[in-house]
C-alpha cells in the first residue's frame, strides 16, 4: 500500500466520523459559511503581491515533524506581511498534524485568500472548508477520477470557493481540465515516493491553458527558482517546508522575499 493509499483509506474513515458528529446543516449555519470568499485570481494578479502561496505545515509523511513550536497566528501574519498572494493550511491530523482549528486561526489573522490543504474526496469536506474560513480548496488528480474532479469542483464553485487542481504528470493534466477549476498546480513532489524535481513544472507549464492560474508546488527553497518558474510562465509558488523548518518562519519568509 502506498502512502497515498494509506492517507485516503484513513481519510474515508475520518470523513464518515465527521459526518456523524456534525451535520451539513450545522456547518451551513456558521457565520464563516456566509462570508464572501477572497478571489485567488485577483490576489495572484495583484502586482503588489509576490505570487507565493505560503504554507503552515507542522509535519509531513516525507519529513516527519517539521515544526512543533510555531503558532498559526504568528506565522500566517508574518506570511501576509511578506506580501504573499495566499496562505495554505494543512488540516489533515494524522499525517500532517493539522486541524480545522488551525484553519480558523489562520482565517482570523488574514485578509487574503486561504487554502484548505486537504485530501478532498467528499462534498462534506468542501462544506467544512467554507464553514471554517477557507477561500480555496485543493483537488488532487492522483486520488480522484475525472468525473469526481468535475463534480467536486462544480460543487465548490456553487459555494463561491476557488478551486486549485493539483497534477503531477501529463496524463493527470489531460484528464482533469474543467472550467470549474481556477488554478492548476503542478506538484514537483511525487506523492508516492516523495522524489522532488522542478522538471515536472517546467515540462507541464506550456500544456496548461492560459485561462488557468499556473502554480508550481513543493520543493522550492531558493529565490532563483521563483525567477526561473516565473520566466517559464508560473504565477503562483506553493512553499511550505522551506519556511516552516526554521526557528522563525515569519522572519524566514521576509528574508526570502527580500531576495526576489
Ligand atoms: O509533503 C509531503 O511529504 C507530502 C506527502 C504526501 C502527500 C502530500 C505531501 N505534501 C503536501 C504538499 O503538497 C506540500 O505540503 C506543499 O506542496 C508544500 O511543499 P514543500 O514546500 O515542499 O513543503
Amino acid at each position: 500500500m502506498t502512502i497515498l493509499d494509506k492517507i485516503i483509506t484513513k481519510k474515508r474513515l475520518e470523513v464518515e466520523q465527521a459526518k456523524a458528529l456534525v451535520a451539513v446543516a450545522d456547518l451551513e449555519s456558521t457565520p464563516l459559511f456566509e462570508r464572501a470568499c477572497f478571489s485567488l485570481s485577483d490576489s495572484v494578479r495583484n502586482q503588489g503581491k509576490n505570487g507565493i502561496i505560503a504554507e503552515f505545515k507542522r509535519a509531513s509523511p516525507s519529513k516527519g515533524i517539521i515544526n512543533n513550536h510555531s503558532s498559526v497566528a504568528e506565522v500566517v501574519t508574518g506570511y501576509q506581511e511578506a506580501g504573499v498572494s495566499a496562505v495554505s493550511v494543512l488540516t489533515d491530523p494524522d499525517f500532517f498534524k493539522g486541524s480545522l482549528a488551525d484553519l480558523v486561526a489562520a482565517r482570523e489573522a488574514l485578509q487574503i485568500p486561504l487554502l484548505r490543504k486537504e485530501f478532498i474526496i467528499d462534498e462534506y469536506q468542501i462544506v467544512e472548508a467554507k464553514a471554517h474560513g477557507a477561500d480555496i480548496i485543493l483537488l488532487i488528480a492522483a486520488v480522484l477520477d475525472p468525473a469526481e474532479v468535475k463534480a467536486l469542483s462544480e460543487f465548490a464553485k456553487s459555494l463561491g470557493l476557488n478551486v486549485l487542481l493539483e497534477v503531477h504528470n501529463q496524463e493527470e493534466l489531460g484528464c482533469s481540465m474543467v472550467d470549474s477549476v481556477d488554478a492548476i498546480g503542478v506538484n514537483n513532489r511525487n506523492l508516492n515516493d516523495f522524489k522532488v524535481s522542478l522538471d515536472h513544472s517546467l515540462e507541464l507549464v506550456d500544456l496548461i491553458p492560459s485561462r488557468f492560474i499556473k502554480v508550481s508546488e513543493s520543493g522550492i527553497s531558493d529565490p532563483n527558482t521563483i525567477r526561473q518558474l516565473r520566466n517559464a510562465g508560473f504565477q503562483g509558488f506553493l512553499i511550505g517546508e522551506n519556511f516552516m523548518k526554521t526557528t522563525a518562519p515569519s522572519k524566514a519568509i521576509k528574508e526570502f522575499v527580500s531576495q526576489l
